[in-house]
């Protein structure tokens, strides 16, 4: 089966630093993968070369054996390479159905061509809310972003990325900032995601790691050192060499 979402020997240097160094790395539908690493490690950079932020040295980014090296952050998500949006992306002033209903608007290609408020329109006002509820946030729906708990907001970061239907989702921390009261609200959400969705998750919280990652990549110094499960990956030297030593001596991962 053609993986539906492929890298194939990705480099990018900056100066004479190797931050992406050979990177190859295959995503089937309904893969949970955490990308995890050291500070530094360049999983940033990763990410960036493969939403199409930052052009690659060398290097491939396919979907479904399709090539998108050459495609703009736009295209790559009009193909469903998505990554979720920034909380410092939101409109304070927004609501979250507001922000939903446009996400959902931009998909459809006709977020330029609107008169008077999207919410009017009882199909996008059906999906918006199928989303809200889906992540938990119906109750927030119709407040100012700025009025909602940051882990309502991050919630809201995956529910506009949800709206665009992709079929590879990247998460960029999505626990980060959030209290430990509402981690489990954010696990909840990632636990309630589309079976057949291909979901990578960079995350350095490894109890949230080990909860949702059937499968665990470590990246360090450019260059992944572990492909494997999430039981294999604390037993392997060089993970504990170079990243995951004292995680796993406390014995709290499987
Ligand atoms: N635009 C840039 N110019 C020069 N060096 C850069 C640039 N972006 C990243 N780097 C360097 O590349 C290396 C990897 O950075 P990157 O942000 O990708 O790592 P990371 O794994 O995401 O780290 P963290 O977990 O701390 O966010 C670092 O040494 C960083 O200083």
């Amino acid at each position: 089966m053609t993986p539906v979402f492929e890298v194939r020997n990705l480099k990018k240097s900056f100066g004479g630093l190797a931050v992406t160094d050979n990177v190859s790395l295959s995503l089937r539908p309904g893969d949970r993968v955490a990308l995890i690493g050291p500070n530094g490690a360049g999983k940033t950079t990763f990410v960036n070369l493969v939403t199409g932020n930052l052009k690659p040295d060398a290097g491939e980014v396919l979907m479904a054996g399709e090539t998108l090296t050459r495609s703009g952050p736009a295209e790559r998500v009009r193909r469903g390479l998505v990554r979720s949006f920034q909380v410092t992306r939101l409109f304070q002033d927004m609501s979250p159905a507001e922000h939903i209903a446009l996400a959902i608007l931009q998909r459809d290609g006709r977020a330029n061509n609107m008169t008077g408020s999207y919410l009017d329109r009882p199909e996008v006002m059906a999906e918006t809310n199928t989303l809200l509820a889906a992540l938990g946030l119906e109750t927030q729906a119709h407040r100012k972003v700025r009025e909602i708990a940051y882990g309502q907001q991050r919630l809201l970061e995956i529910a506009m990325a949800l709206a665009l239907k992709p079929k590879v989702l990247l998460l960029d921390e999505p626990a980060a900032g959030v209290p430990q009261s509402d981690t489990g609200r954010i696990e909840a959400a990632l636990a309630g995601l589309p079976a057949d969705l291909a979901v990578l998750m960079i995350e350095h919280d490894m109890d949230l790691v080990f909860r949702f990652a059937r499968r665990v990549v470590v990246l360090a110094a450019g260059t992944i050192i572990f492909d494997g499960s999430p039981s294999d990956v604390t037993h392997d030297q060089r993970v504990r060499e170079a990243y995951l030593g004292s995680y796993a001596d406390a014995g709290r991962a499987a």
